[in-house]
């Protein structure tokens, strides 16, 4: 049996609900082998990000050649990138490794409006990795950032995803509408000159902790097994969807979303 192993570049959360935590287990849900490499230890919870240490790239690229050289990734995303020679690193190690299927999280700022992501990187996620990019999942701050555009609807989300795949060279753009305040949330998905919709009705909770962590590393899960992207997102989003709509009422804050509730699920329909 060949297991389909994928692998998480991004920060911590140690309460569990977004990060690096949040990655590995939405990897083991989906079935999927994790790893991962730690770029920033953050210290946050449901109520927000209090502070955080960069990882001395030196480590970061350590932790990478650990794991090609022993259990190479079918498929990679990156979350918390932080910093300009983090990113340098990573495109470093993509590139060597010959990964195609990379899944870009661009994680600028966190819910609570802390900022993961120094105003100098923000350049580099653009020119340095969005062309080894299969998949990237802004959300529409980090959109409007990255295309300098504004962006106040369905047909604007459009616009911004063709750029980041026509003009940046991402291979396929996943523009989230988490932000907007339609009665569905609605991403948009730009590939191969075509768009795709996916929509799911908006669920009224604050317990939205993680949500683009999880949706990103659903995607890179499905990918690993060898998926296509539209396929990819088609259950990303089903499973991000019954992640929100169970989710668990944990901490004083914004509470994270269950990861046990997309097999609940489908072992009910059985
Ligand atoms: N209240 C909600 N109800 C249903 N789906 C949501 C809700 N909020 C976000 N989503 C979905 O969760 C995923 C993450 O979206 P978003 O919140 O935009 O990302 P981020 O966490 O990066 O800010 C997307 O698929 C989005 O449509
Ligand atoms: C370490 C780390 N990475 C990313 C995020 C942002 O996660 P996200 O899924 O956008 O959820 P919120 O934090 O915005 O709720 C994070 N918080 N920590």
């Amino acid at each position: 049996m060949t297991i389909p192993i994928a692998l998480t570049i991004a920060g911590t959360d140690p309460s569990g609900g977004a990060g690096i935590q949040a990655d590995l287990k939405t990897f083991h849900e989906l079935r999927v082998f994790g790893t991962s490499a730690i770029t920033a230890v953050v210290s946050q919870n449901t109520c927000g990000v209090r502070s955080f240490v960069d990882i001395d790239p030196a480590l970061i690229e350590d932790q990478l050649q650990a794991v090609f050289e022993d259990v190479p990734p079918n498929a990679v995303k990156t979350g918390m990138l932080s910093i300009v020679p983090a990113i340098e690193i990573t495109a470093k190690i993509l590139k060597q490794h010959g990964v195609s299927r990379y899944v870009m999280d661009p994680v600028m700022v966190a819910k609570s409006g802390h900022s993961l992501l120094s105003k100098e990187a923000v350049q580099s996620l653009i020119t340095m990795l969005l062309p080894l990019t299969y998949v990237t999942t802004p959300n529409i701050p980090e959109a409007e950032i990255m295309s300098n555009m504004r962006i106040s609807s369905l047909d604007d989300m459009k616009k911004a995803a063709r750029y980041l795949v026509d003009d940046c060279g991402a291979f396929a753009c996943l523009l989230k509408g988490g932000h907007m305040s339609d009665e569905n949330a609605v991403d948009v998905l730009y590939s191969e000159g075509g768009f795709e919709t996916f929509s799911s009705p908006r669920i009224a909770t604050k317990h939205t902790h993680g949500t683009g962590c999880t949706l990103s590393a659903a995607i890179t899960a499905e990918l690993a097994k060898g998926k296509s992207v539209q396929s990819s997102v088609e259950t990303a989003k089903a499973y991000i969807s019954a992640a929100i709509e169970d989710s668990l009422q944990i901490g004083h804050g914004n509470g994270p979303t269950n990861h046990w509730a997309f097999n609940d699920r489908l072992s009910n329909r059985a």
